[in-house]
């Protein structure tokens, strides 16, 4: 504890109050990790509209009176969701930190038990402490460890723990000051119970930083520490495409590392080279040429379906990213169809389009096949299946075919999926010929931002268009 403190020091960097947490863990089984940070929002760079929702939480546990007088009730539970390292921990300590509370760090895997009923206890004494210690705040994180989807072939311990977790919730009463943030990477594995209102019922997706907020982070973590006039984080920023928050902090505090053992006044940009080199032999053995000509593709093939569903007017786009997400390099995040339930035969062939749009700008642009569309071609394969199978709309003729018998799929009816599949293709090619200039300066704003608003989006076409 001493070397890190010190450690740290050296660095001219306060403990991060959530380190100091993990550190008092005792030895003991028992969840105990509660202390009082000092984190507060200016420690969290970027995240602006998540900070502001949780500043409401803040002034909620601030002054309840305000809030009961108008009948709202205190939120219980706060679910944090997305990728790791992105800043989730950081946030729940900060809103301990900014409400004065007691802050209990603890993860779901620590209350898995083998012997029945362990698991329960564990979740009972921590409320009981963290009601005795209230204002509290009860970060959960990895909550899919206890909160997991029930199945039949049921686990009497995990049972009994999730119970027991959702009777503390259920047992707040008005007044009591504790709130509970849980962290899942995988939102979709928990079981309904838990998400009812009244428990975890506001869920805040945490994204992977753009290269703007991967800036804020960089600035934040080299705040306290001397930097030569080379450093450009700017730059450096840029270079981190695909990097979270927990990788820069990481590139900040071994950039400084280098400086220390080069015996340098300050670090220099050669020292956050080292460290960034580190960085990624440690993510992913990828270079950064490699990184770089990864993230051109992807900006094609995202500008491609963005450009394409903005020329057929199909749908509402809402963001347009080329920050990995998941399994996706990158994503066009679309405004969901207000309850429809009939498409004509034109709007399906439009939705295949934007969906081809990806792979059909790689082609065009790079003139090659690449693996980043299998996505895409599974939902063009399924439209166009429907079209002939579900709908009538082939050449076969106004007929439905059962496509749950296994020998549905006969040469006529694969000829025809094909035939709506190629021609929706040639026109997407088409398209995006036509509207090539476009299609460059689309794919090089995300290049450059990495992220980019449908407003955005239809600014730089109409600017091109005056031009
Ligand atoms: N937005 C941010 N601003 C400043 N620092 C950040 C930010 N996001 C992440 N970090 C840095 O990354 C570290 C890891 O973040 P944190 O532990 O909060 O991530 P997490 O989302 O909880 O990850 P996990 O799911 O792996 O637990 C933090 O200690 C902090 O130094
Ligand atoms: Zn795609």
């Amino acid at each position: 504890m001493n070397l890190l403190n010190n450690f740290f020091k050296k660095l001219n960097n306060p403990v991060p109050a959530f380190v100091q947490t993990k550190l008092e863990k005792d030895g003991s089984n028992e969840p105990t990790l509660n202390s009082k940070p000092k984190t507060t929002f200016r420690d969290v760079a970027g995240l602006e509209e998540i900070k502001e929702e949780l500043f409401e939480v803040v002034d909620f546990m601030k002054s309840p009176e305000k809030y009961q007088k108008m009948g709202a009730k205190i939120p219980k539970g706060i679910l944090f969701y997305g990728p790791p390292g992105t800043g989730k921990t950081l946030l729940a300590s900060a809103v301990a930190g900014e409400t004065n509370s007691s802050f209990f760090n603890v993860t779901g895997s620590e209350f898995v038990e083998k012997y029945v009923g362990v698991g329960a206890k564990r979740v009972r004494t921590l409320f009981e402490k963290a009601r005795k210690e209230a204002p509290s705040i009860i970060f959960i994180d990895e909550i899919d460890a206890i909160g997991a989807k029930r199945h039949l072939e049921s686990n009497n311990e995990k049972d009994q723990t999730l119970n027991q977790l959702l009777v503390e919730m259920d047992g707040f009463n008005k007044d009591s000051n504790i709130i509970i943030i849980g962290a899942t990477n995988r939102l979709d594995l928990l079981d309904d119970a838990l998400l009812r209102p009244g428990r975890f019922d506001r869920h805040i997706h945490i994204s992977s930083p753009n290269v703007k907020t991967r800036y804020e982070i960089l600035k934040v973590h080299t705040n306290n520490k001397p930097l030569d006039k080379t450093v450009d984080l700017d730059l450096l920023a840029k270079k981190t495409h695909g990097f979270n928050g927990a990788h820069l902090a990481n590139i900040a505090n071994e950039a400084a590392i280098y400086a220390v053992r080069d015996a340098s006044e300050v670090i220099t940009s050669e020292h956050f080279d080292r460290a960034l080199e580190r960085v990624i032999a440690g993510v992913e053995s990828k270079s950064s040429a490699l990184i770089e000509k990864e993230k051109k593709i992807v900006s094609y093939h995202e500008a491609g379906h963005a450009l394409v569903s903005n020329i057929l007017n199909l749908c509402k786009i809402q963001k347009i990213s080329i920050v990995p997400r998941g399994e996706a390099l990158g994503y066009v995040l679309q405004l969901p169809d207000e309850d429809r339930y009939i498409y004509t035969k034109t709007e399906l062939i439009s939705k295949i389009q934007i969906l081809l749009a990806g792979k059909a700008a790689e082609e065009l642009i790079f003139n090659h096949q690449s693996t980043g569309a299998k996505d895409d071609l599974q939902k063009v394969t399924d439209i166009a299946t429907n079209m002939v199978c579900d709908y009538g709309m082939s050449k076969l003729g106004l007929i439905t075919i059962d496509k749950n018998n296994k020998n549905f799929l006969t040469e006529s009816i694969q000829n025809e999926i094909n035939n709506i599949i190629n021609t929706c293709y040639d026109k997407t090619l088409k398209l995006l010929k036509q509207n090539i200039n476009d299609l460059h300066i689309v794919s090089k704003f995300l290049f450059e931002n990495e992220t980019m608003t449908c407003n955005e989006l239809e600014d730089l076409i109409r600017k091109e268009a005056a031009n």
